[in-house]
């Protein structure tokens, strides 16, 4: 009974904390107005942002508009959104791997929707939009890569930074080229490039708009490995090279990336205490009953 009410308790922490991190980061407290935006987004567009969850937990989101380099158009910009939620929603989830259609990642915002709201109350508010979702897409409970196959540019660039890894292909290339656009990213993609390489890399990475071959990035860790190419095409090589790093139960995949979350955006003592919180709900569960069963050993 005492052991019920006490598991009661920390699932309820648990969810709790889950809440709080799915919870966007701008509100009408923030001046955001969502449906103000998507109504202006909306006659832009072309493209689809399409979702495929596999039954072995892995998830397959795909950005897709070749014709434009698989540029975001208003509509893919709210698809995104809804194909976070879905994931949000995905209790079975443990990974997810992001890509772009026809071998290229993606060349940003449609051009054509930028000129139409290059004023700087719309700017805003489609930046506020995007770093809403890509924040809750940093977010989700899943492990995340980015297959990064041609070109990631501007946007692109900022939308691969908001996956826990980056894997690229042989000839490809991270690019921010918003100096270029007069501009600086918008979507959060500064802020998680200075976590990723540290603010003198990612001051290079801004100033120079330096195209970033596979090498460079591997050096100074904003990708994770380069895919060679051989007889498993890159969707396939990345579907192999995540599946080590999703082993095992669901909810314990689940938890290690809600402590590394919860470590990365809260202060120290927040963090520890989340950390406990996690910790709660996988403690006796069945993962680790049934490794305590077995007697494992990782010898
Ligand atoms: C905060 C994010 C930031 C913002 O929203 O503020 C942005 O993301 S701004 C957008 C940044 N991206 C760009 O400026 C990309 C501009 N395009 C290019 O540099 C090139 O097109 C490139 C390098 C992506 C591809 O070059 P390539 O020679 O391989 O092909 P094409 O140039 O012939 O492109 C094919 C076709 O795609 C159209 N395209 C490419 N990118 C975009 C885009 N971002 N928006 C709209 N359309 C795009 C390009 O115009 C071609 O169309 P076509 O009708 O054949 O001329």
């Amino acid at each position: 009974m005492a052991y019920s009410i006490w598991r009661c308790m920390l699932n309820r922490s648990a969810t709790r904390w889950h809440l709080y991190r799915s919870l966007s980061l701008y509100n009408s407290s923030h001046g955001f107005n969502a449906e103000e935006i998507k109504n202006k987004l909306a006659p832009f567009t072309g493209g689809s942002v399409t979702l495929v969850k596999g039954e072995n937990g892995i998830a397959e989101l795909c950005i897709d508009n070749p014709s434009r380099m698989n540029a975001f158009t208003g509509t893919m910009m709210m698809e995104l959104e809804e194909r976070i939620s879905d994931l949000e929603n995905w209790q079975e989830g443990k990974g997810l791997i992001v890509y772009g259609a026809k071998n290229t990642f993606c060349s940003g915002s449609d051009l054509n929707a930028v000129k139409a709201i290059s004023n700087p109350k719309d700017g805003i508010l489609m930046c506020m939009l995007m770093q809403n979702t890509l924040t809750r897409l940093q977010r989700l409970p899943l492990i995340s890569v980015a297959l990064v196959q041609g070109k990631a540019l501007g946007g692109g660039a900022e939308l691969c930074t908001a996956c826990d890894f980056r894997l690229m292909t042989e000839d490809s290339e991270i690019r921010f080229v918003h100096k270029l656009m007069g501009l600086v990213p918008g979507w959060g993609g500064a802020t998680r490039l200075i976590q990723l390489v540290g603010s003198r890399n990612a001051l290079k990475l801004l100033s120079s708009t330096l195209r970033v071959h596979p090498q460079y990035a591997l050096n100074i860790g904003l990708a994770d490995d380069i895919l060679s190419s051989g007889t498993d095409g890159p969707l396939e090589k990345t579907q192999t090279w995540i599946a080590s790093y999703t082993k095992g139960a669901a909810e314990v995949n689940r938890a290690v990336k809600k402590v590394i979350t919860s470590g990365r955006e809260k202060l120290i003592e927040d963090s520890l205490r989340s950390e406990k919180d996690i910790f709660g709900t996988v403690w006796g569960g069945p993962a680790n009953m049934q490794a305590l069963e077995k007697g494992t050993k990782h010898n």
